[in-house]
């Protein structure tokens, strides 16, 4: 069992094809640069963007096939999503933010408890707080919780620390580490930090110019090359 995606797409000046088997656990990362094509594939797996010539299979569960007319609506993928700014309802409480994914989901489908996941994230002592009296860091905290309280089969996180600062982001990194020891879901992650998918990853997927070229187990990869690019492009900038 497995994640297949398969796009091949043009929008615009810009074409997708992409070719991509994820393992079914463990967290994938989508690694490359700005423009390479990492959010469309997480959107199409999400349902929010519909590209044509599309097969999209979850551990046998085919959420879109364009030659079958298989194509499942955002609302019928049980996903959860973590977007780089921390998305909460600015009106409710964390506690209520969190009851939000947990009603969506029906009772006997719910696999994890408000207070198991808070304790997970250490939020219990947020409950009551608004959004706006949240740091940076414990909002992204919330925003994961709540996508956990749906009880997805797929979790998909779009570069969930790139609007924190550094020190913030070694504040979230051990949550996330944790996530992956305890979850039995597969992760897809975006990221373009190379630090950050080595201690994350299991498997990673580098795009370019909206194709994969290249795709292993973390370990078995050389990641040199791609650390001088890195090192390169952030002295450039
Ligand atoms: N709604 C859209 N309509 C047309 N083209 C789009 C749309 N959204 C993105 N694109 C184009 O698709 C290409 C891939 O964009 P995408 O956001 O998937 O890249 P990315 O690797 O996630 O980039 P970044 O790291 O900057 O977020 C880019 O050329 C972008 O301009």
């Amino acid at each position: 069992m497995c994640l297949e995606l398969q796009l091949h797409s043009q929008r615009d000046d810009f074409t997708l094809n992409i070719e991509l088997t994820l393992p079914q656990t463990g967290v994938s990362a989508l690694f490359g640069p700005s423009g390479s094509g990492k959010t469309s594939c997480l959107r199409a797996m999400a349902g929010l963007d519909r590209f044509s010539g599309g097969y999209f299979s979850v551990n046998g569960e085919v959420w879109q096939d364009d030659k079958q007319g298989i194509y499942l609506a955002t609302h019928q993928r049980e996903i959860g999503y973590v977007f780089q700014e921390a998305s909460l309802f600015p009106h409710l409480n964390v506690e209520q933010n969190l009851l939000f994914g947990h009603r969506l989901t029906r009772p006997e489908k719910r696999k994890v408890s408000i207070s198991d996941t808070c304790e997970l994230l250490s939020i219990s002592h947020l409950l009551t707080r608004r959004p706006s009296c949240l740091s940076g860091g414990e909002r992204q905290r919330v925003s994961i919780a709540r996508a956990l309280l749906s009880s997805p089969k797929l979790l998909l996180m779009d570069e969930p620390l790139s609007a924190l600062d550094a020190t913030l982001k070694q504040e979230i990194i051990p949550y996330l580490e944790r996530l992956h020891q305890q979850l039995s879901i597969p992760v897809v992650y975006v990221s373009h930090d190379l630090e950050e998918v080595k201690r994350l990853a299991d498997y990673m997927v580098f795009l370019e110019q909206g194709r994969v070229s290249q795709q292993a187990y973390l370990s078995n990869l050389n990641l040199e090359p791609q650390a001088r690019t890195q090192q390169h492009y952030l002295k450039a900038v």
